[in-house]
């Protein structure tokens, strides 16, 4: 071979090795490396008490963690509790209907939570990061199970796993079949974003005519769960996260409304309820990588959240201040 041919192959190998190195970081779900990712052991996760509540005061000030997870009646029928916000950040202006759902529900976190001496608690966003990740005993073993809206369990155990402690979701987010996709005693958690989210509690819970308008999507007309298992979140959480974690503006101008995915707002919520937090299954594709689907469950793209009022870019910076700070611990890839 001579010197040029000598260079010539070698100049070509180099060329393969970049084409292969680019469709590599391409065909990634994104362009992420493993940031943040800690081993699985088969052994429960050594649970050190208040070491969550030390770190959300860091992220968001001292007395957050004396507000109550749950909404309560008495807060709304002997004393009036004002509110400095409208839903979803406050429930100003909501009162009334809120009081009549208050009277039907419960707000109490159940005894099996409250006797625990450390609370581990994994909250399960529901990114297609899940997909094949064969999570789904690890996140059995933890006290606390949080998943999010519609994502089921049904079909996706191995990676995803069986056990719902508290889920978080809103009328149009509601699974039309609550009793597959959760356990008998798990809390179902209303985030109330409109006066009509309450309206809807009230009218499947008490069986009254129900209304059709005024939701993005058909809620369930007929929603087979036992009242004593719904809890009203509080909407204090909601403006935290909007605040402390993404500097949003709490009062907004009517037609654009910015706000936290409820995602980011379960990790707000586990860093009050919780004395360990771990999250999985978080995590959009970029903004380029338009084919991606987003969930472990169902083929759709980012395409499908415009007009959601989330910044899913921000929110991520948000996530990696909380990882990189420690409050926050990974058991899929970020
Ligand atoms: C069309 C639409 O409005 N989609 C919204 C859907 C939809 O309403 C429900 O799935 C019910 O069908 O709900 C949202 O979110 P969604 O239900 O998709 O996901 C729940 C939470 O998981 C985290 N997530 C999800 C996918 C992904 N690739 N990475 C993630 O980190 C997010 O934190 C997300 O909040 C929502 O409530 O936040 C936000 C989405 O914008
Ligand atoms: C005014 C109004 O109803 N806006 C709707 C948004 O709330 C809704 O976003 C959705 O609103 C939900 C609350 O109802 C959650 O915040 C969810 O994360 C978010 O994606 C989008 C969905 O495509 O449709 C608009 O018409």
């Amino acid at each position: 071979m001579t010197s040029k041919s000598r260079w010539k192959f070698l100049a070509m190998l180099a060329l393969v090795l970049v084409a292969v190195m680019v469709w590599y970081s391409i065909s990634r779900e994104d362009r992420y490396v493993e940031l943040f990712y800690f081993p699985i052991t088969e052994k429960k996760e050594p649970c050190s008490q208040g070491e969550a509540e030390r770190q959300a005061s860091k992220i968001f000030g001292n007395h957050s963690r004396e507000k109550p997870i749950f909404l309560q009646l008495k807060d709304y029928f002997w004393v009036k509790t004002p509110s400095a916000y409208e839903l979803p950040f406050g429930t100003k202006g909501s009162e009334d209907l809120l009081l009549r759902v208050l009277a039907i529900t419960s707000y109490s976190v159940p005894e099996s939570i409250q006797s625990l001496e450390c609370r581990r608690c994994v909250v399960v966003g529901n990114g297609h990061r899940l997909r094949n990740s064969s999570l789904g005993s690890v996140i059995n073993k933890y006290d606390v199970v949080i998943r999010l809206n519609n994502a089921p369990v049904a079909g996706y155990e191995g990676d995803v796993g069986s056990k719902t402690t508290i889920r978080l979701f809103y009328p149009e987010s509601a699974h039309f079949d609550p009793k597959m996709e959760n356990n008998p005693d798990t809390l179902l958690v209303l985030v109330a974003f409109k006066a009509m989210d309450f309206h809807w509690i009230e009218t499947i819970l008490s069986d009254k005519k129900r209304v059709r308008k005024g939701f993005w999507k058909q809620p369930p007309l007929i929603w087979d769960v036992n009242p004593k298992q719904i809890r009203i979140l509080n909407p204090f959480f909601m403006e935290i996260a909007a605040d402390k974690l993404l500097g949003l503006p709490i009062q907004q101008p009517r037609k654009i409304k910015q706000k936290p995915t409820t995602g980011l707002l379960a990790i707000t919520l586990a860093l009050h309820l919780c004395d360990l937090v771990h999250i999985a299954g978080f995590g959009y594709p970029d903004a380029y990588n338009k084919k991606q689907t987003i969930h472990y469950y169902e083929q759709i793209t980012l395409k499908s959240m415009a007009g959601s009022g989330h910044n899913v870019s921000q929110e991520a910076v948000a996530i990696k201040r909380m990882l990189e700070m420690g409050a926050v611990r990974n058991l899929t890839y970020f």
